[in-house]
């Protein structure tokens, strides 16, 4: 990272930004939506009310003393940053302490009747149950008559593009428009991806899920598709601890968008029984990390996780909240050298990402220059461009 080792890091302090309008306006929108999503009690709705006075004005609380977790969230800079502004922090710290603070309003954590309710369920399965879940199941009965490499292709896309369903993001992304100006894809490197598969039946796939429902679905199909033809040994799919970021993946959802495709008929209900089959011999995976939620860049990972990665052929990052993660939550220049900024992840790497949030590199000058010229700075949080891009 030679030339660009000071790339301010993202803060939310600035009005007028896309990250202080995420934590001035999205977050009192989700707390609202929680608010009506449950029949929560006057307790519950007097913390929401705290935690809605605290994230839009106050300053950070540490966890209480016997949080399950504290020891964790100390490690992750709670100390440093109690007393502080939400708005002066890092970005992504105060974004993820948003979710544990909500978290803990609701009561998920502790001993009692709303233990382990998540408070995000309800939009994930109406997203999961609805029509348009519905269409695309049924389109794979066309693709299954496609080439195998062509399906492979096909359903990495669907991955790919799966990302744009992101409940957070819609909250606050209504109007945004597709737009034929600039190339959707900003940078596609999906040619380079498939060979570091390594030898047919031989390697692992590490995927790092983002968000359920309409993004889990093809993800699972796109490991179910890996894993039938051979093409992978094994898969190990990273989902989070608990609820995170509105729609983000846990094992919950994974269970839910599984039964969905058995459920289902033709051959979504085949990938359905492949992925039932694949988790009950071990050949896929579930890993639920602590680090997974951590408010941390991925260069930070600990030990054991680093290890998974480096045990694997290939690991796909999924969405733009794991790419801040990945490169880093900084103003980078965009032409920024992917590598260079993922240089010190253990293992081969790929990043499938619709752009919802200002960080970027790995652009070429003429195609920064191209969306700058279509759309201003407006192609780095519409969700309307996304990229594929591979480190080896
Ligand atoms: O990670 P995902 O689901 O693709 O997107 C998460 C997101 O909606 O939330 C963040 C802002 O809160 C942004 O990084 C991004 O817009």
């Amino acid at each position: 990272m030679s030339d660009h080792p000071t790339a301010p890091v993202i803060l939310g302090d600035e009005p007028g930004t896309f990250p202080h309008g995420v934590l001035a306006e999205r977050h009192p929108a989700i707390i609202r939506q929680v608010r009506e999503a449950f029949p929560y009690g006057p307790e519950q709705h007097r913390a929401l009310d705290a935690l809605l006075a605290g994230c839009t004005g106050g300053t950070i609380e540490p966890l209480p003393a016997d949080a399950h977790d504290r020891r964790h969230w100390e490690a992750w800079g709670m100390d440093a940053y109690a007393g502080r502004s939400w708005y002066d922090v890092p970005w992504l710290w105060s974004e993820s302490w948003f979710y544990r603070r909500l978290l803990h309003a609701v009561g998920y954590f502790a001993p009692g009747p709303w233990q382990g309710i998540d408070p995000f369920r309800p939009s994930k399965l109406a997203e999961l149950d609805s029509p348009a879940t519905d269409e695309e199941l049924a389109a794979l009965d066309d693709l299954a008559r496609q080439p195998v490499d062509e399906r492979a292709r096909a359903l990495l896309h669907g991955s790919l593009w799966g990302n744009r369903a992101d409940l957070g993001f819609r909250l606050s992304a209504e109007g945004a428009e597709e737009t034929a100006a600039v190339p959707a894809l900003v940078a596609d490197d999906s040619e380079r991806l498939w060979p570091l598969l390594g030898a047919p039946g031989t390697g692992t796939l590490c995927l790092v899920a983002d968000n359920a429902g309409r993004e889990l679905v093809p993800d699972l199909l796109l490991i179910a598709h890996l894993l039938a033809h051979g093409r992978v040994a094994r898969a190990v799919l990273h989902v989070k601890p608990y609820p995170y970021y509105v729609s983000d993946a846990t094992t919950a959802d994974v269970v839910d968008a599984v039964r969905r495709l058995t459920g289902a008929e033709g051959a979504a209900a085949e990938y359905g029984r492949g992925l039932w089959a694949a988790l009950t011999d071990g050949r896929l995976t579930l890993r639920a990390h602590p680090f997974s939620c951590a408010p941390l860049p991925y260069a930070d990972m600990p030990d054991g996780l680093r290890a998974d990665f480096a045990a694997a052929a290939l690991t796909v990052v999924k969405g733009d909240l794991n790419y801040r993660r990945l490169v880093g939550d900084r103003y980078w220049p965009p032409t920024t050298p992917f590598a260079e900024v993922t240089a010190y992840f253990p293992g081969p790497v790929a990043a499938l990402r619709t752009l919802k949030s200002d960080v970027i590199t790995g652009l070429t000058a003429d195609t920064e220059a191209a969306l700058v010229a279509a759309e201003e700075q407006r192609w780095r949080t519409g969700g309307t461009h996304a990229l594929v891009q591979v480190r080896t």
